[in-house]
């Protein structure tokens, strides 16, 4: 198990690069702390567009951005300041086990203290990679002496080898809001949720694991296990929408898929002084 920090000009470390046995390979830009690869057995199950920036000046189309302290629109610009700031690499771990871990640290700073967000915080993002998982858990703190509401998200881009092979499992049943259609309290009847056309959808409360089928190639099944996050957002810009991105190439619609993890449709409530974790657990199921 390695840990390899990549350092800028400035001294600064910019990427991570986790290693486990079984060919398992992460990588963590400390921009958003931004995991923007994970493999098993060598194989990238992870999206980053072959657009996306990765010099800091946008937050990075792909991999897993964390949205925090606002998804969607809102008083602060869309999905908040997490994913792009700057986080410090604060703790790191290679001799337990089969395991590898880095943790990353983003506190309140003059920029968030003038934002329409104001609070004293604490996130502690732990990344864990072993050779069949990847877990990305985030310690959230509120330092302020006032209780502060957020909504956050692991918006996780899986690689798909082609979209039209997709099957999202587990969300059978479930209420979701329609965000293309303005329609809310929709129940969920499929099986196997696919993805033909542009799809924008917050499930609520989903109780169990979801498993995405079809990640990095054909066969290949990842279950997403959540902790605390209550709701799986799923989103494909599709054809006519990935073109008005500039971050994000006209065709790439086809090669992936986001099914993310987080505490959306309700905000989470932290008074002065306590925490609380939510994060999931990503797991390559052997083959079916
Ligand atoms: O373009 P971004 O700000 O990264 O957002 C990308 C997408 O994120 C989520 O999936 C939202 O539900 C979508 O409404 C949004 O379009």
């Amino acid at each position: 198990m390695a840990i390899e920090l990549y350092k800028n000009d400035g001294d600064e470390v910019y990427k991570v690069k986790l290693t486990a046995p079984n060919d398992a390979e992460c990588v963590i830009y400390t921009y958003g702390a931004t995991v923007t690869s994970w493999k098993v057995q060598g194989k990238e199950l992870l999206f980053v567009s072959k657009l996306a920036k990765l010099d800091g000046t946008k937050a990075i189309r792909g991999g897993i951005p964390i949205v925090f302290p606002q998804f969607g629109p809102g008083k602060l610009p869309q999905h908040g300041f997490a994913r792009n700031t700057n986080w410090k690499v604060v703790d790191q771990d290679n001799k337990t086990g089969d395991m590898a871990t880095v943790h990353f640290e983003l506190t309140d700073s003059e920029a968030t203290r003038a934002s329409e967000w104001p609070y004293r915080f604490r996130l502690l993002y732990k990344v864990t990679l072993t050779g069949t998982t990847l877990s990305t858990i985030i310690e959230y703190e509120n330092l302020d002496s006032s209780a502060f509401d957020f909504t956050t998200l692991m918006h996780t881009y899986f690689r798909t080898s082609d979209v039209a092979g997709v099957k999202v499992k587990g969300l059978d049943g479930i209420k979701y809001v329609d965000k293309i259609l303005g329609q809310s309290d929709v129940v969920e009847t499929r099986k196997d949720v696919i993805v033909d056309k542009n799809e924008d959808r917050v499930y609520v409360d989903v109780p169990g694991e979801v498993l995405v089928d079809g990640v990095g190639s054909e066969d290949g099944r990842v279950i997403v296990k959540r902790f605390n996050y209550k709701d799986i957002v799923f989103w494909n810009p599709w054809e006519e929408k990935a073109k008005e991105m500039s971050d994000f190439g006209d065709d790439e619609y086809k090669e992936m898929v986001c099914v993310e993890a987080g505490s959306v449709a309700k905000p989470v409530s932290l008074e002065p002084g306590s925490k609380w974790v939510g994060g999931q657990l990503l797991r390559l199921a052997p083959k079916a």
